[in-house]
């Protein structure tokens, strides 16, 4: 029975062959195109399905489709669970390889009570196939479901990134791209910062509350963005708590460095370039940008002067000529610009550790809403090093080191460095007391210095009394005189 159907088969297959080579070898050249349209149009009539595709390359300059990406991340589910035959991708963006299904396979969906049908092909393309009857409802709320759901899918499994900004000469080309990124896995979080708790609180409530506000801010017309100035000595947690607030948010961190900035227009496109859902850092802005103005006037003087004819003085020049050139005013432009232009869901942070330094332009409210002062390490945020490093809530030595913090500036990066056993051997009491005599120390530091310094203000006092005291002896004997030595 079997044998028999499959030669059945044979020779139809045989014939069909047939029948295709006289087709193509003897009916005239001109007259096919026109019969295979007039095919098609039968078979359409007689089929009674509809069948869309969707590209994995799109556009003129080829880009990666979004639809298809949100359509494989969608298939990426269902496939894991009814497909037969699958293929495994390591993707950038995901945490395990995906999973989806492999060419020729088909997979079934269901939709309020619809079936369709997925299936792949070798050509980079997705076929959707559903019954004539059920057109209106995919094209007009399948698709859109799928879109969504893919989406939602794709963010749940995103990896987070870390993005530096490459040199503006690497932007076009092969391997084209203004960022470039590895994987983001700080494990700084709130509770591992140690800082004043009612502070912490009260930053984590105001991130958490930006994070769910889009209709508060599309209410009240204001773009969805936040800005945040971190400030404070060198070692207390400025770029820890970036590394915290993305880790709280989950979102990615775009580390922009100005000095890699040629000029306002390309930071313009970098800024432009981010993806919502992210915190853009500005680390060290006093050191980044010349806040005064006064490299621009420089930069006008040179260009008055004669080319020089020496090389070395020319190579010189011409590296000055490659540094940045962005300005304070650009800088302000550009985060209005990004405010007023994207989307939104984006904090941009600015660090320093010098407040007074900067332009009261860069940092009003509507720039930078929030103003946190980092400082030295208080008793609450040794706590948090006790709690973490050496799993205590009390100890009898808590008390000396409140007092001893109270009247001390440590650093949280000195402290938890003392704290931290540098052995296997090092107990909870050694690592205790090894603190407290970091904080006795740093105290006798800090007093010897002051005495110093108030010694050296003491004797330019002096030496000022007594140049002062000869200038007005002089003065008294030319007078006396009426001669100058
Ligand atoms: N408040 C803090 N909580 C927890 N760890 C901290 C804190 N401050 C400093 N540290 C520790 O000290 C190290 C340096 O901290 P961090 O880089 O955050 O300081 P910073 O304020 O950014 O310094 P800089 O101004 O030099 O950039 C980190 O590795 C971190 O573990
Ligand atoms: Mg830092």
């Amino acid at each position: 029975m079997v044998g028999e159907m499959w030669s059945h088969l044979g020779s139809t297959m045989g014939t069909l062959m047939l029948v295709y080579t006289v087709f193509t070898q003897f009916f005239p050249h001109h007259l096919q195109a026109s019969f295979e349209k007039y095919f098609n149009r039968i078979v359409r009539f007689a089929y009674p399905y509809v069948e869309i595709t969707f590209d994995e390359f799109t556009g003129e300059r080829m880009k990666r489709s979004e639809a298809y990406s949100r359509i494989k991340s969608y298939l990426s589910d269902k496939s894991t669970a009814s497909a037969k035959r699958l293929k495994a991708d390591v993707v950038e963006d995901s945490q395990s390889p995906v999973l989806s299904m492999d060419y020729n396979e088909e997979i079934t969906d269901e939709f309020q009570g619809v079936k369709v049908w997925w299936s792949a092909n070798r050509i980079q393309k997705l076929q959707l196939t559903v019954h004539k009857r059920h057109r209106e409802l995919i094209t007009q709320s399948y698709i859109s479901h799928v879109m969504m759901e893919g989406k939602e899918i794709a963010t749940e499994k995103r990896q987070r990134k870390l993005y530096s900004n490459n040199p503006s000469q690497n932007w076009y080309g092969y391997r084209r791209s203004k960022w470039s990124n590895v994987l983001f896995e700080h494990p700084a979080t709130f509770d591992t910062l140690a800082m004043d708790a009612k502070l912490k609180e009260e930053i984590k409530n105001d991130l958490i509350k930006f994070s769910k506000g889009k209709d508060y801010y599309a209410r009240i017309g204001k773009a969805w963005k936040r800005g945040y100035l971190l400030y404070g000595p060198p070692g207390t947690g400025k770029s820890s708590m970036i590394a915290a607030m993305a880790n709280l948010l989950d979102y990615d961190v775009y580390d922009l460095e100005l000095t890699a900035v040629k000029e306002n227009t390309e930071l313009r496109r970098l800024l432009l370039d981010t993806s919502s859902k992210s915190i853009i850092v500005i680390e060290d802005i006093d050191c980044s940008i010349d806040l005064t103005g006064q490299r621009e006037k420089k930069k006008e003087k040179d260009g008055n002067e004669d080319e020089p004819s020496d090389p070395v003085t020319k190579r010189v020049k011409e590296e000055e000529k490659n540094e940045s050139k962005v300005t304070l005013s650009g800088l302000l432009n550009c985060i209005d610009g990004l405010w007023s232009s994207c989307g939104g869901e984006r904090i941009i942070v600015f660090t320093t550790n010098y407040v007074e330094k900067l332009d009261p332009a860069l940092i009003r409210r509507g720039r930078m809403d929030k103003h946190i002062e980092l400082s030295y390490c208080c008793f609450d945020a040794f706590k948090v090093f006790a709690k973490n490093y050496l799993e205590i809530d009390s100890h009898s030595l808590f008390g000396e080191i409140e007092s001893l913090l109270g009247e001390t500036n440590m650093t949280p990066a000195d402290v938890a460095e003392n704290l931290m056993p540098k052995s296997d051997y090092d107990d909870v009491e050694t690592c205790l007391k090894r603190l407290v005599e970091a904080i006795k120390d740093a105290k006798e530091e800090a007093k010897k210095k002051a005495e110093d310094e108030a010694q050296k203000e003491q004797s330019g006092k002096d030496d000022k009394e007594v140049k002062e005291n000869g200038v007005a002896l002089e003065a008294a004997e030319v007078k006396e005189n009426g001669v100058a030595h």
